[in-house]
């Protein structure tokens, strides 16, 4: 059950990093994880083991976000650029009409060791990746962040399982091989009035994402240190999440609190608007195309299960209609893709 949290818990991941590490250390950690993720569902992970420099990782970022906008809109997915194949993976472009204003780039695994059947419609989720020509550095360092992330979410899936008093390798064959996302964001400054930064849990504030929870499983978010972030708690105070170095923000998605049958929290979070071009990149650890997510043995009290079974790729498929990186709306009057369209002015 979500709670009033003032702040986002830090857990140290220090003891998954030491190999001589005791099973009563391990417990604790996995006591932990299991306690945040059941009130706040949200917090920093510090000493994660993931081999990242932030500033390194955002030059890559930022040396995407900065090709020419025709080369970007050769990445684009289909809904925005009707003449390319790729339909999941690749380029979106800033929101027209939208309350989300950015961009971004999603990648997903680099090869799959095994294929689902998918019926064929608008999305192959199983699509490979798009890359920028000539830019093997990127595709590289891209590759080994994806798999560095992937690692430390079968981690911390390993600790859910020991919370729950399940096998710690219960979860590992039905995330092999995972569907994850990376998905580097851009967020471009906007004029922001004074008064529509100035309180923290009104609902109005300008915003560069839409309020949401995020659908999947688990997200290991990056961000730079701009700032914006917020996280909503149980009474509907929206609770800054600064950025803390070297860290990771965790987070929860929608499917992990069915699959713990409504145990785990899926926290509702926004990103405000600032003045300063922001930066993010959240990596969303999902299953296999076609994973049963039904609720957890040990999460049935009196043995009620409250959601039915679901498979991830019939839940991602729902999920995306309402998703504005696959909302196509070219058609607005407005040319939002330019600044000054949403300049407003103190
Ligand atoms: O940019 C951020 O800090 C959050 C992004 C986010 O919540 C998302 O992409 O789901
Ligand atoms: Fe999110």
């Amino acid at each position: 059950m979500s709670t009033a949290f003032d702040k986002l818990p830090i857990i140290d991941l220090a003891p998954l990093q030491d190999p001589q590490v005791s099973e009563n250390s391990l417990q604790e950690l996995a006591a932990t994880i299991r306690h945040t993720f059941e009130t706040v569902g949200f917090a920093y992970l510090i000493n994660h083991g993931v081999n990242v420099n932030h500033t390194e990782l955002f030059n890559t970022a930022k040396e995407f976000f900065s090709l020419p906008q025709e080369q970007k809109n050769r990445l684009a997915k289909k809904t925005f650029v009707a003449s390319n194949s790729n339909t999941y993976r690749g380029y979106f472009p800033v929101q027209k009409n939208d309350t989300s204003y950015k961009e971004g780039f999603e990648v997903g695994p680099s090869a799959l060791s095994e294929t689902f059947f998918q019926k064929p419609g608008k999305f192959d989720l199983q699509e490979a990746n798009v890359w920028p020509e000539n830019q093997d550095n990127f595709k590289k360092k891209t590759e080994a962040y994806y798999d560095g992330c992937t690692k430390l979410g079968n981690q911390l899936m390993s600790l859910v399982a020991i919370s729950f008093e399940l096998q710690d390798d219960y979860f590992d064959s039905l995330f092999n091989p995972t569907l994850s996302t990376l998905r580097y964001l851009h967020y471009p400054a906007r004029t922001v009035k004074a008064e529509e930064s100035a309180s923290n849990d009104d609902d109005d504030a300008l915003l560069s994402c839409s309020k949401h929870t995020d659908s999947g499983i688990v997200t290991l978010l990056c961000q730079d240190q701009v700032g914006g972030l917020e996280v909503q708690n149980s009474l509907g105070q929206w609770i800054p999440a600064p950025y803390v170095p070297e860290s990771f923000v965790v987070n929860l998605g929608d499917l992990m609190h069915r699959w713990t049958n409504g145990k785990f929290v899926a926290t509702m979070h926004r990103v405000r608007a600032t003045n300063r071009d922001r930066l993010s990149i959240p990596f969303f650890f999902e299953p296999k195309l076609d994973c049963l997510i039904e609720p957890l043995q040990p999460c049935l009290e009196s043995g009620v299960s409250q959601f039915d079974a679901v498979r991830y790729g019939e839940h991602v498929l729902g999920k995306m209609a309402t998703w504005v990186e696959y909302q196509d709306d070219r058609e607005a009057e407005t040319d939002h893709t330019q600044l000054s369209a949403y300049s407003v002015a103190a």
